[in-house]
């Protein structure tokens, strides 16, 4: 088990008391720029000194009775800005990882292969793409054999492909390594992740579920022009005559263009952002509209925002919604906690992207 309580002194907003985490998973940490990911990441190890206690695998990394080094932490740690040694190339980089006297994470070849750093090993790291420095560094990272490896934005500068490739691998590798990752990426964070860590103004305000933390109404990512849900749908087959992707979104059907499935193969999990602005809330089925995609779900939160909006939060079987209408449709539709409800999506406004398109199923 991992245990942190992360207090933040210089400012009034209340966060989380303690967080506790498994000894394997992805954990997301998510929060506008400024809101205190990197400095959360520093903190746990242990480069930076801050208010709180940390407990992580049966030892105090920080309590009482002080503070355990860095070295001793043995975290694998890839800041944002990936900080090699200039004046070696990539192999000369990798060379000066010094492994814990842990079991080995994985083979150098392997990772290697994965991260495909094979072309690169010659060459200086100056004349790296941010992409590839970043990659680089995540080598590095693992090459030491850590017991938790903290990453911050470490996929940002690496190119679609290979992200989408890297975020699988580190979600296979979270099977048996703690990763925390900082990522602006709602989506990303939605495919890889369990659980997400949410920050503002150097706290940790809220966590849970991807489905869950971005359909919560309380919180202030739900009010902007951008919010969206985030669904896992289950990819079924494709139509070749309409040119169509069928998916499953907790045993309900959702249909989508094939171009924004990318590639993906039948049984494979899809994450689909859904703008809060663009669900369409109905009383009864509808009938003789351009709308195919409909969901059943159950009124589970109604939350008005500043601007005469209400925010209706949705329970479909297992995952969560968030809709936003204004105050006028909801009093004239009377929605109330319990109703059973229909909400429409177009099937062009789901986001899906090539990044992070798909998983292979869970
Ligand atoms: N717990 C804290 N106590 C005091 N200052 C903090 C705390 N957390 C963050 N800050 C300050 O807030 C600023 C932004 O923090 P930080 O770089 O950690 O944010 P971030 O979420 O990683 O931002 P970005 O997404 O832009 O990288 C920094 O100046 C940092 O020192």
């Amino acid at each position: 088990m991992i245990s942190f309580s992360y207090i933040n002194q210089t400012t009034e907003a209340s966060g989380l008391k303690e967080i506790q985490l498994a000894e394997s998973g992805l954990c997301g940490v998510f929060g506008r720029s400024g809101a205190g990911k990197t400095t959360l990441l520093r903190w746990l190890a242990g480069l930076i000194e801050k208010e709180g206690t940390i407990e992580a695998f049966g030892a105090v990394w920080q309590g009482l009775s002080g503070s355990l080094r860095v070295e001793a932490r043995q975290v694998g740690y890839v800041p944002q800005e990936s900080a090699l040694f200039s004046h070696l190339t990539v192999a000369g980089n990798l060379a000066l990882a010094k492994p814990f006297a842990n079991a080995a994470v994985v083979e150098k070849a392997e990772l290697l292969d994965v991260l495909m750093l094979e072309p690169l090993l010659d060459k200086p790291v100056t004349e790296l793409s941010g992409g590839e420095r970043q990659r680089v560094a995540l080598a590095r990272a693992l090459l030491v054999n850590p017991r938790w490896l903290l990453l911050d934005e470490p996929l940002s500068a690496v190119d679609q492909v290979h992200r989408r490739v890297i975020g699988h691998y580190l979600k296979q590798l979270s099977a048996r390594l703690p990763i925390l990752l900082v990522s602006h990426s709602e989506q990303e964070l939605g495919a890889l992740c369990d659980h997400i860590l949410l920050m503002d103004e150097g706290c940790l305000r809220a966590q849970g579920s991807p489905s869950e933390l971005f359909s919560r109404p309380d919180l202030q990512i739900s009010h902007r022009d951008s919010a969206a849900s985030l669904l896992l749908a289950q990819m079924m087959e494709y139509d070749p005559v309409h040119h169509t992707q069928h998916l499953m979104v907790d045993g309900q059907p959702l249909e989508i263009p094939a171009d924004k499935a990318v590639v993906t193969a039948a049984g494979e999990t899809l994450p689909l952002r859904l703008m809060c602005r663009d669900i369409i809330l109905s009383r009864d089925t509808l009938q003789g509209t351009s709308l195919r995609n409909g969901f059943s779900v159950t009124v589970i939160g109604i939350h008005s925002t500043a601007e005469s909006q209400v925010l209706v939060r949705l329970q479909l079987a297992e995952q969560k919604l968030l809709a936003r209408i204004t105050e006028r449709s909801a009093e004239e539709l009377k929605i109330k906690l319990g109703d059973p409800i229909y909400a429409y999506v177009k099937a062009v406004s789901l986001v899906t992207s090539a990044d992070v398109a798909s998983l292979p199923a869970r």
